[in-house]
């Protein structure tokens, strides 16, 4: 055969993948970093101090991020590194929409007593689609979890505090299996009935792939008429699938995604292994690389990295931060691109 009808497939092949890949993307992202929660949560050691938590979260902001997860009002005996989360009120640096996670009514009292501004601030709420992780992370089934979150959100909303919810095991469970996408689509909606402005889709333990994260997708927006734009995606990188699942969710229309800078953390309830998010550095990477604007400056970020694998002792997860610290993609432009 000659070359020239081998190639036309090929290239038809290339031209339709190179449309349907970049028109399909949302032409900016809203990042929601999350290390100095999910990223810290299950650490014992070092326990950071307050000060620490603001140079770190001063950090952040100057690279541009608007939304981060600062801490959250849990039981202290089991979360030693969240006791602190208190004191960082009062003190946040001006800018982003600052998040904190409340289990119960205790913790979102313990919010509204250190005199958050609700205009800068919010609570997220987390309930689970799998029952045997609703027990192990708030020991309560999710029916009782989702009663209780109602109050504390109607109690919430009463004040006007803004409230986010987390649906967690999205994809699957180390404890119980697959999830049916029907059980998250049932608490997505109940989160958002009750007064959630948005809803996190947790794939707690990396489990899921570009195939399962568009299936689950379809059938909360095709098949159920949630709202894309209500819909956050938050993928752990335990199987190294997070960033394909985050591009599969964006090509699907999701347009806000939870990060962790230096891929810190993961649930110390998820089971072993559980491995932390995507890396922030990854998203920033992923999104303007494609054209879509995140609103953050990577080599700030980097800068944050360095400072809490400094404060940790540890290397980052991040293959972004390392090459670009490393200067390991070089190549005949890419010296001379503007990140
Ligand atoms: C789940 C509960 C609340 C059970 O709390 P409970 O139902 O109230 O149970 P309890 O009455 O048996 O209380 C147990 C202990 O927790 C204390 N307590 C109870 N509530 C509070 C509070 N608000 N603030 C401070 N302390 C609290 C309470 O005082 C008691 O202390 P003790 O008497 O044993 O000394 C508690 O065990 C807890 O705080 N656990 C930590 C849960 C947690 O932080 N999980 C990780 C975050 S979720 C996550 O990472 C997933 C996510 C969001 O990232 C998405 C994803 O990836 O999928």
């Amino acid at each position: 055969m000659p070359a020239t009808r081998l190639l036309r497939p090929l290239q038809t092949a290339t031209r339709r993948f190179s449309s349907t890949a970049t028109s399909s993307l949302p032409s900016s992202v809203r990042l929601v970093e999350v290390s100095a929660r999910d990223g810290l949560q299950a650490l014992k050691n070092p326990i950071l101090t307050t000060s620490q938590k603001l140079e770190y979260l001063n950090k952040l902001t100057a690279s541009g991020l608007t939304h981060i997860e600062a801490g959250s009002f849990v039981n202290p005996k089991t979360i030693p590194q969240m006791a602190n989360s208190g004191s960082l009120m009062g003190n946040l640096p001006a800018g982003p929409l600052w998040s904190f996670l409340t289990p119960n009514q205790r913790g979102l009292d313990a919010f509204l007593a250190h005199n958050p501004d609700l205009t800068t601030t919010e609570i997220a709420v987390f309930v689970s689609a799998t029952e045997e992780f609703s027990m192990r992370n708030l020991g309560r089934p999710r029916d009782k979890a989702m009663a209780d979150f109602g109050e504390v959100v109607r109690k919430a909303r009463e004040t006007d505090v803004k409230v986010r919810g987390y649906v967690s095991m999205v994809i699957a469970c180390p404890f119980s299996g697959p999830t049916d996408p029907k059980e998250v689509g049932d608490a997505v909606e109940k989160l958002l009935g009750m007064g959630c402005y948005e809803v996190s889709l947790g794939d707690t333990n990396g489990f899921g792939t570009p195939k399962t994260v568009r299936a689950l997708l379809h059938h909360l927006v095709k098949e159920r008429g949630v709202s894309v734009d209500k819909l956050a995606g938050h993928f752990h990188d335990t199987y190294g699938m997070a960033v394909a699942n985050v591009q599969a969710a964006a090509e699907e229309g999701v347009a806000v995604f939870d990060g962790s800078v230096g891929g810190l953390g993961g649930c110390p309830f998820a089971g072993p292994g559980a491995a932390g998010n995507v890396a922030t550095e990854e998203l920033v990477w992923l999104f303007e690389k494609q054209g879509v604007k995140t609103g953050v400056n990577i080599e700030k970020l980097i800068e944050a990295g360095r400072f809490m694998s400094g404060l940790l002792q540890r290397q980052g997860e991040s293959k972004v931060a390392r090459a670009l610290m490393g200067k390991r993609t070089v190549t005949q432009e890419e010296p001379k691109a503007k990140l």
